[in-house]
């Protein structure tokens, strides 16, 4: 396996946000999601965003995939500017260049594994790069699987054919919300191996929020939210750095 990147100009950046403020509600009720915020997400690299409840990952990751908007500050994906585009723009921006990982898999059910794998594309009216499927469906171990739908999966078998989904149109950046919290330890497991392999050996890049110290610990680097605010970067996380900097904040 190839050793992941660590330089700056070998890893440009996939993603960032710079000084983002992001508020719920106003007056008495406001809650300030994201307080200044400024971090970059390294290509090919598997970063987790971790930290306690209510800290602020969900919202960041919301912001950075143009799913939600940030009342002041930047966010980039790739070379592309997220702040300011209209909505037509961002669901461009989604489909074409960010990948997708839910802690609830969210594929068709009537659709076959494949047919899932491959509507990103079709419906954005991009071929399909046949030896990267082939080499992201042998990856993941779904050949003998393809033409069977969700229902016919077992949980872990349907997360790997979320990541495939996630995977197949090369996207900029593959986010991952909590992806093994409905899996049970074996599968989640898996599915974080594959993530894993899917940046030191598919030079994908991959940002996972989690709660799971251990899930935590497939990543290259942790970035550690506490009220909205960066709290800490962890390089090479294990489980065990992760619980003592969770338990550093109190959480
Ligand atoms: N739509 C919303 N309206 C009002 N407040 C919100 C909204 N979304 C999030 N918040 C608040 O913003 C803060 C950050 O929430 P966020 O969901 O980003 O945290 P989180 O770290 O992902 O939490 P969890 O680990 O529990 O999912 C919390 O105080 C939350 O209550």
């Amino acid at each position: 396996m190839r050793a992941p990147r660590e330089s700056t100009v070998d890893s440009p950046t996939a993603a960032e946000v710079v000084d983002v403020v992001k508020v719920y509600g106003r007056g008495d009720n406001a809650v300030r999601a994201l307080d200044h915020v400024s971090v970059n997400f390294l290509a090919r690299r598997f970063t987790a965003v971790m930290g306690p409840s209510g800290s602020g990952k969900s919202t960041l990751m919301h912001c950075l995939a143009g799913l939600d908007t940030v009342d002041s500050g930047r966010v980039r994906i790739g070379r592309h500017e997220v702040t300011g585009l209209s909505d037509a723009a961002l669901t461009r921006l989604r489909r074409d260049h960010i990948g997708f990982v839910f802690q609830s898999f969210n594929l068709l059910p009537t659709l076959t594994a494949e047919d899932n794998i491959r509507l990103g594309l079709r419906l954005s009216g991009r071929a399909v790069d046949r030896r990267w499927f082939d080499t992201v469906v042998n990856a993941l171990g779904l050949r003998p699987r393809l033409g069977h739908k969700p229902g016919e999966l077992s949980g872990g078998q349907q997360q790997r054919v979320a990541c495939a989904r996630a995977l197949v149109g090369r996207p900029d950046v593959v986010f991952a919300d909590e992806p093994t919290g409905n899996l049970d330890s074996r599968s989640g497991a898996e599915v974080l191996g594959f993530l894993r392999a899917s940046v030191h050996e598919l030079g994908q890049t991959v940002v996972m929020v989690t709660h799971d110290p251990v899930a935590a610990s497939y990543a290259d680097h942790g970035v550690l939210l506490a009220d909205g605010r960066i709290a800490a970067h962890l390089q090479q996380p294990t489980a065990d750095t992760v619980l003592s900097a969770l338990a550093s904040l109190g959480a």
